[in-house]
């Protein structure tokens, strides 16, 4: 099987180390293995200060992958003596900037099953000139992709956010039929095809409180989201779609089994509550890209790097999740049936 592309982040955040540990934590004879597209000198000093019992070791496509090392596909040669932890500096947002770049290369022309990405700071990549608000728009760039979305998938709960980076000001003015009815069809071909859900069940959050009360609160739910769901046309990948629901209990019911996904107006309303359930085994899914990526759900963490301390499992849930997916993406579902119209 190919191995799946992780990159390594800022390399002056927690990216290092969770990497160090998403291969300490693995077995031997794994399907996708991981390969690192990031810093040797980095890896390689984290490993000795954290005293990590694997070692960092260059590798280029076509190496074997050997048990008990870290197969670095190395890009940026950073002076890792001079750099201090949690201070991005401009040759480390350059390098974090082209790790990205080169994993999508690689992801695109077959060399890697999926990537996955550790967190990079979005202030830095815009310092170094690269100015896009996070990974999700930069790879929608790179791969020419116009239809997008950030999904968060844990065991217990699916957001998936209409808006994305924007300021909260701006989201009443954003949200338009066409944008919410576009990711709730995003949404059931992802859950049919990524996640092998035959028949997704759908919730679209309100906006205001109470769902806007009949209009005391706000108008948006008259205005866009009732005629989002009532005009939305199901094409060829069918799911049962609801709301608006009130934001202040559809989070709890679909948490509980009742929903696979809950579309949300915007960036906060959907990851406080995902963030709550699953901070530390939460993923980041961009769905409409032509290749798989994942990410961790958290940032830098700049408070902790090189600590030892960061939690690695959101990076291993991440990894296992791409892995999924290519699997899925490889066109024959769970039960033995194709879905030709979603695929
Ligand atoms: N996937 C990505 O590239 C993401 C990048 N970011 C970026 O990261 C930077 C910092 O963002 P913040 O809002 O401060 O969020 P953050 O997730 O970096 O940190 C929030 C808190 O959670 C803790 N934390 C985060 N990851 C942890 C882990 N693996 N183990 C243990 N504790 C952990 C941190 O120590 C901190 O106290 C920003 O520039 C932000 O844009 C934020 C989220 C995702
Ligand atoms: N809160 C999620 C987040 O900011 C991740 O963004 P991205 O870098 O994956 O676009």
């Amino acid at each position: 099987m190919k191995p799946i592309a992780v990159t390594m982040g800022c390399p002056v955040g927690v990216g290092p180390e969770i990497i160090l540990r998403l291969f300490e934590n693995l077995e031997d004879k794994t399907v996708f293995p991981p390969v690192v597209l990031g810093d040797l000198a980095v890896l390689s000093r984290t490993a000795e200060q954290l005293r990590s019992q694997v070692e960092p070791v260059p590798w280029h496509l076509g190496n074997e992958i050997r048990p008990g090392t870290v197969p670095v596909m190395a890009l940026s040669r950073l002076n890792a003596k001079a750099l201090q932890w949690g201070k991005p500096t401009r040759e480390t947002s350059v390098a974090m900037a082209e790790y990205i770049r080169a994993a999508v290369r690689h992801t695109q022309s077959g060399d890697f099953a999926a990537m996955v990405t550790c967190p990079i700071s979005k202030k830095a990549l815009n310092n170094a000139g690269v100015h896009f608000p996070g990974h999700t728009e930069m790879l929608a760039h790179l791969t020419e992709t116009v239809h997008y979305r950030m999904m968060l998938a844990g065991p217990r709960l699916r957001v998936v956010l209409v808006t994305i980076h924007e300021p909260l000001a701006k989201i009443s003015k954003l949200l338009t039929i066409a944008e919410i009815q576009d990711c709730i069809k995003m949404t059931a071909k992802s859950l049919r095809k990524d996640f092998s859900i035959s028949s997704p069940r759908i919730a679209v959050a309100a906006l205001n409180p109470h769902a806007g009360e009949q209009g005391m609160f706000g108008q948006e739910e008259i205005e866009i989201i009732q005629p989002a769901l009532d005009q939305y046309e199901q094409g060829d990948c069918e799911a049962e779609i609801s709301g608006p629901w009130p934001p202040d209990t559809i989070f709890y019911k679909a948490a509980n089994g009742e929903f696979d996904a809950v579309i949300c107006m915007y960036h906060d309303q959907g990851l406080i509550p995902f963030k709550l359930l699953h901070f530390q085994d939460g993923v980041n899914v961009t769905l409409g890209l032509p290749i798989v990526r994942t990410s961790v759900d958290h940032g830098t963490a700049y408070d902790i790097a090189g600590q030892g301390k960061a939690n690695s499992t959101s990076l291993e849930a991440a990894w296992q999740m791409a892995a999924q997916i290519a699997k899925n993406r490889t066109g024959v579902h769970r039960h033995g049936k194709r879905y030709a119209g979603c695929l």
